[in-house]
């Protein structure tokens, strides 16, 4: 694992749009793997800038994200899909044909997740997956457990991840329990990670899933097995990093 530490905001997002963009210069039909949350929305904004600037198109690429709620109406504004509408899709040139991301409100959700695979498969591999962390060590929405799926499933959000989510919505109550997420194996097929790291509340998450044993009660540290992972922390999140 390649662990980068920042001080400075502008050197984090810009380190993080830069990987991506210097992929879609040398690839123009990379397969981009997206995440949502509050950690990648800088390097989004970023990367909306470079384009804007003339210095990256998305014209031919792709994208598959990781998860999505179940059950939130697809235009709800934290629906993954407005999420990544709002914070990036809108705003760069990339084929609105050629975003994926998994459907939460299939009549039936196994064949949804069959399906996605299937579409990951054969347009695969992902060339730089992004992640975030949960504060529980969790990826996409894979919760620490005593087994964790490869592939893309269902799953019940754990009470912990359902109250930090609760910012983005009206009330605890408003927030899906569960959701589709891509299993830890599909997103360990990607040749490149990109994990985005921010804030002193994933202290220990980051920390464990670097530094901890390989274990499912932390997902993150899974990818200890991967061979090409760049982390990127600013100075709250790397505090406790050796
Ligand atoms: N499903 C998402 C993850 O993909 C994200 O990485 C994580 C952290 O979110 P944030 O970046 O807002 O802290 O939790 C969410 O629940």
């Amino acid at each position: 694992m390649n662990i980068l530490k920042f001080n400075s905001d502008e050197d984090f997002v810009q380190t993080g749009a830069n990987l991506i963009a210097s992929l879609l210069q040398s690839n123009p039909k990379a397969v981009l793997g997206l995440a949502t949350g509050s950690s990648p929305v800088g390097v989004y904004a970023k990367l909306v800038e470079m384009h804007q600037k003339g210095l990256v198109s998305f014209s031919k690429a792709t994208s598959f994200n990781l998860d999505e709620y179940i059950g939130l109406p697809v235009d709800h504004p934290q629906s993954y899909r407005s999420f990544m509408n709002e914070q990036l899709f809108n705003h760069i040139d990339i084929d609105p044909g050629q975003t994926h991301i998994p459907n939460g409100n299939a009549a039936d959700m196994e064949a949804e997740c069959l399906a996605y695979d299937k579409m990951l498969e054969e347009n695969g591999p992902v060339d730089l997956q992004i992640l975030g962390i949960g504060s529980n060590g969790h990826i996409g929405f894979n919760e620490p457990d005593v087994n964790l799926s490869s592939k893309t499933h269902v799953v019940d959000l754990l009470e912990d991840t359902r109250e930090a989510n609760a910012r983005f919505f009206d009330s605890l109550d408003d927030v899906p329990r569960q959701a589709i997420t891509m299993g830890i194996g599909g997103i360990l097929k990607a040749r490149q990670i990109l994990l985005l790291v921010r804030g002193a509340g994933k202290a220990e998450a980051i920390r464990n899933a670097v530094e901890g044993p390989i274990t499912t009660q932390c997902p993150a540290s899974l990818l200890q097995s991967h061979p090409n992972v760049i982390v990127l922390v600013d100075e709250g999140a790397g505090k406790w990093l050796k």
